[in-house]
């Protein structure tokens, strides 16, 4: 579903992505962890089409990221630190204008479904320049999602949101997760990494440098193995 060939990524004279190689298939759901500045949120940008790499290939179902972007980017639902959402409108305003930019069928009807499983039905109507920072990651998740995207890209997805909001995030990921999207996460926390990802990708300093697969059948041994990783970082 996704696969990346020696991404190279330099700003300046700075080498930030050293030869990122990934193959990850659909259904998967996979953590992307390191210390800061290992160049996670970099990928992730790079994936959904937000960077350019400055050499190495990334495919994406198939389809190359430089030459079919637009379709590429479709299929793609990208949470990032910036939620993108308009100040003055409303969630559901907000829902509704990305929503058509993706063709999306009965918009309004999806919209509200989205504002009412992030737990926003209530403030549907207010602009989201009144928003605690909690909330507009509420709608930024809706936001991301509108589409329905086959792949979904998150940074630090968690970041600010009370243990309420958090519960809800994951119920949406693992709900998407069992629709059989493909889940991407930058983060640096590793208990709500357990709690939705089968698959630890570990960077750091531009490279991969550990890829733990099927979490759950080998709890233990990847836990240790990761609190190893987290010391020697
Ligand atoms: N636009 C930019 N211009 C210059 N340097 C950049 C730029 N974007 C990223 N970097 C640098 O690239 C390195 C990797 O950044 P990146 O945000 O990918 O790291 P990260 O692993 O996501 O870190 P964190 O965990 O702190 O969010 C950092 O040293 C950062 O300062």
């Amino acid at each position: 579903m996704i696969e990346t060939k020696g991404l190279i990524k330099t700003i300046g004279d700075k080498m930030i992505l050293r030869g990122i190689n990934l193959s990850i298939e659909k259904g998967e759901t996979v953590a992307i962890l390191g210390p800061n500045g290992a160049g996670k949120s970099t990928v992730l940008k790079i994936l959904g089409g937000l960077v350019k790499a400055s050499s190495g290939e990334v495919k994406i179902a198939g389809l190359d990221m430089k030459k079919d972007s637009y379709d590429s980017k479709r299929k793609i639902g990208f949470l990032a630190h910036n939620s993108f959402l308009y100040d003055h409108l409303t969630p559901l305003e907000n829902l509704k204008f990305f929503g058509k930019l993706y063709g999306v069928q009965d918009v309004e009807e999806r919209a509200k479904k989205l504002i009412d499983e992030v737990g926003l039905s209530f403030f549907m109507h207010d602009p989201v320049r009144s928003f605690s920072r909690g909330m507009i990651q509420r709608i930024a998740i809706a936001r991301a999602i509108i589409h329905d995207p086959e792949i979904l890209l998150f940074d630090e997805p968690h970041t600010g949101l009370d243990q309420q909001a958090i519960q809800l995030l994951n119920k949406v990921i693992l709900r998407m997760k069992q629709e059989g999207a493909t889940i991407i996460m930058v983060t640096h926390d590793f208990g709500q990494a357990l709690e939705t990802c089968d698959r630890f990708v570990i960077i750091k300093n531009g490279k991969v440098v550990d890829d733990l697969q099927n979490i759950e059948k080998n709890l233990e041994a990847i836990t240790e193995k990761y609190m190893e990783q987290v010391a020697s970082l």
